[in-house]
């Protein structure tokens, strides 16, 4: 197959390999400098649609243009994950993310109806509880002049934690009160020991990689990610066989017609009827939508605070828009921001897209080719690795001229109008995209609507001195600094 391989891939562009080893003695070994070396690849084959890397003896063919990308997200065929999401599988199972053909269909068919756009309006009460958590959280850092420099993305990761947690999971784990962030350190960690391993060609081998020191890390992350999802399980289940078996089902029949399943409820449920979903089955599905539904928000979140704090002008005007709710009276009669404010927000909804182009939290996500595919005259084999790179693919200045420039104004409808969908796919694309995209933009403009009432934002870094980490997610590697000064309203 490696030869083969080496003879498919012979006309597609990269960087010279060595014989078995392929690139990996390049790869940079920290996020932030693996990160900048893939964007120097993308750079300096700006002008091709792809371009290849080898890890050992494995290719993987990198996409960096719409049309290309578009040739894989569009079929319904290419839907298997790359086999390196099998690095994932100690942690999240065969959950909805990492899960392939049948079991991945029947799941995705179960689960879509616990994110339907009715169920987000039902969340939007613990976005705004959840929001005021964050900003008595943050007042209590402020001086006597109403300020404070802080590094905001851990207080995002735990505000997300919580949100997703009472939203999805039914349960409050008060982790912005309780500063407890245990669970999102572990994640960060073990972001970063798959992608130690996804560059090492030797970890590739599940022994060698059993007796490396990376591993031992690894288990102690997910020591302490599975006992937080195990308790999350419990603490639901609990409250599930407190009722009789009549209860149950009313409950479930009462939630249903309010469109109010939530998803582990809707898992619990399916456990005891339909599909007959074992332990395991759920607890890989709360640990994907736990992982996934909190740490993209997060950093999609952290990245939007710090471009605006980049942007005074843009931000003025944000908080224009934002003011407009309170001195309008919109919101509801308890206080929370309703799902038709959030969704007349329209600067900064285009902020938070413009947010997600520059810095897209899941910076690529890779695919196995099913068949052998031509795309723009060259030919991929079946089997391989393809991987979209959002964040080189979002710097296309055929779309996006200027692309380093943070202008909220390309996603104004008529400038939308007409350019190839597949240019700017932050939550993917196809049959396999995001299931919590629209919860997701819904979330993150609730609470960032809350905190831009309360707060004026100032950058303390530049663009040059974030230094983005590529991961899983995409995660500022020394955290994003910000001042933040009450507003007087
Ligand atoms: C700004 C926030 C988010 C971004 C940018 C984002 C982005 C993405 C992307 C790019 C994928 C495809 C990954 C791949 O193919 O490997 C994905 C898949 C997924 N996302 Fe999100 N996501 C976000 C928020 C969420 C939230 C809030 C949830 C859950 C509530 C969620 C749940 C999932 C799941 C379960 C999948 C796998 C779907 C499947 O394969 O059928 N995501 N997301």
């Amino acid at each position: 197959k490696y030869v083969m391989d080496l003879f498919t891939m012979r006309n597609i562009i990269g960087p010279a390999q060595l014989p078995l080893v392929g690139n990996a003695h390049q790869f940079e070994y920290g996020g932030a400098a693996f990160y900048r070396q893939i964007m120097e690849f993308g750079r300096q084959y700006q002008d091709h649609p792809m371009f290849r890397i080898w890890v050992g003896i494995y290719p993987i063919v990198v996409l960096q243009k719409a049309k290309s990308v578009e040739s894989i997200l569009s079929s319904s065929k290419h839907i298997t994950k790359a086999f390196q999401y099998d690095f994932l599988h100690t942690w999240l199972g065969t959950g909805l993310l990492t899960s392939a053909g049948e079991k991945w269909h029947s799941r995705r068919k179960m689960l879509t109806p616990a994110f339907h756009f009715s169920i987000l309006q039902d969340f939007c009460p613990v976005f705004s509880e959840q929001s005021r958590v964050l900003l008595q959280v943050l007042d209590d850092q402020l001086n006597a002049d109403g300020q404070a420099e802080l590094d905001i993305f851990p207080y995002m990761g735990r505000c997300a934690l919580d949100i997703i947690c009472e939203t999805a999971m039914g349960c409050q784990v008060h982790a912005q009160t309780e500063q407890n962030s245990e669970y999102v350190a572990s994640v960060a960690n073990m972001s970063e020991i798959v992608m130690r391993r996804l560059k090492n060609p030797l970890y590739y081998s599940e022994s060698l990689f059993a007796r490396s020191r990376l591993s031992a890390e690894q288990n102690a992350c997910l020591g302490v990610m599975h006992a937080f999802t195990t308790g999350v399980i419990a603490e639901r289940r609990a409250d599930f066989a407190a009722m009789s078996e009549e209860e149950r089902r009313d409950q479930m029949a009462i939630r249903r017609r309010r469109k109010r399943l939530t998803f582990l409820d809707l898992l619990l449920f399916e456990s005891e009827t339909g599909a007959k979903l074992t332990d395991s089955d759920i607890r890989e599905e709360v640990d994907t939508f736990m992982f996934e539904g909190h740490d993209t928000t997060a950093a999609a979140m952290t990245w939007c605070l710090f471009l605006l704090g980049r942007h005074p002008d843009v931000q003025a005007e944000v908080h224009k828009e934002i003011d407009a709710i309170w001195e309008e009276g919109r919101l509801s009669p308890e206080g929370h921001l309703t799902s038709e404010c959030l969704n007349q927000l329209s600067l900064l909804d285009r902020c938070v897209k413009e947010a997600l182009r520059i810095y897209p939290s899941v910076p690529f996500f890779g695919r196995e080719a099913a068949e052998d595919i031509e795309v723009d005259g060259y030919t991929i084999t079946a089997g391989t690795t393809v991987l979209a790179l959002a964040t080189q693919l979002h710097r296309d200045p055929e779309y996006f001229p200027e692309p380093e420039k943070f202008n909220p104004d390309r996603f104004l409808p008529e400038a939308v109008r007409g350019r190839n969908p597949y240019a700017y796919v932050p939550f993917s694309a196809g049959p396999r995209n995001c299931i919590g995209a629209k919860f997701a933009q819904l979330e993150e403009k609730a609470v960032l609507c809350w905190f831009l009432r309360h707060y004026d934002v100032t950058s303390l870094q530049t663009e040059e001195e974030v230094d983005p980490a590529g991961e899983l997610i995409l995660r500022p590697a020394h955290g994003i600094r910000l001042r933040v000064q009450r507003r007087n309203v």
